[in-house]
């Protein structure tokens, strides 16, 4: 049974009044979510928040807490629903009160109870983009990727552990957001442009 994460009491009532846009950005690892990112932040001038990137920072710091979560990720599973929760929060905040337009979570929810508890706290997503991709495609960007990110799990064997926590976890997900009406599914192979270019006639219908 995993130890109980305690929650922080942070106080989301500027988010609430600033009531800007979210959108869920889900995808398998490799599937181009951050790289997408970049490109509608350029365009559209919204905050990025990456669960993956808040994490790592967490690890960067030094803490103890740090040193928990980088044999999680190294393991491919997903850290405690509760801390990457409230790291997101506390990042939302911080975004708000330089006055965000609306915002990208990326790699957040990976599991649907993630999703449900963000709306029950915080506010329902707009909209769920979902980055499709096939398997082979998804290692051979990772390992790829590997040549520089130098991250911990970027590697052949913890990328096959994220690709069946993917397959678990966070495929229901997109079940779940389309059964809501939410969800938008983009085929996600191609070209960087050729992609961006269909999440454009999603995003040019919210942001004007
Ligand atoms: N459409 C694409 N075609 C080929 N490579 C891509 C594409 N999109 C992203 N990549 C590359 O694949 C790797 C994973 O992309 P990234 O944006 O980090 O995905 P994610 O955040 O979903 O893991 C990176 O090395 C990136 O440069
Ligand atoms: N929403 C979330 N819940 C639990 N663990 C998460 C999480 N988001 C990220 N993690 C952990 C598990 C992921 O394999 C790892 C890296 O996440 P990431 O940087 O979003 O990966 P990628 O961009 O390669 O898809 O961090
Ligand atoms: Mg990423």
């Amino acid at each position: 049974m995993a130890p109980t994460v305690e929650r922080k009491q942070i106080d989301i009532t500027p988010l609430k009044k600033a009531n800007v846009p979210i959108i869920f950005i889900v995808g398998g690892p490799g599937s181009g979510k951050g790289t997408q990112c970049e490109r509608i932040v350029k365009k559209y001038g919204l905050s990025h928040l990456s669960s993956g990137d808040l994490l790592r920072d967490e690890v960067k710091s030094g803490s103890a807490r740090g040193g928990q979560l980088t044999k999680i990720m190294e393991a491919g599973e997903l850290v405690p629903l509760e801390v990457v929760l409230d790291l997101i929060k506390e990042a939302m905040l911080k975004e708000v009160a330089k006055g965000s337009k609306g915002f990208l979570i990326d790699g957040y929810p990976r599991e649907v109870k993630q999703g449900d508890q963000f709306e029950a706290e915080i506010m329902p997503s707009r909209l769920v983009l979902y980055f499709e991709v096939a398997e082979e495609t998804l290692v051979k960007r990772c390992l790829k990727r590997a040549e520089t990110s130098g991250r911990v799990d970027d590697n052949a064997e913890t990328i096959k552990k994220r690709l069946k926590t993917f397959m678990q976890s966070t495929t229901p997900v997109v079940d779940h957001y389309a059964k809501k009406g939410k969800l938008v599914k983009i085929d996600a192979e191609g070209g960087v442009d050729e992609i961006f270019g269909v999440v454009q006639q999603h995003l040019d219908k919210i942001f004007k």
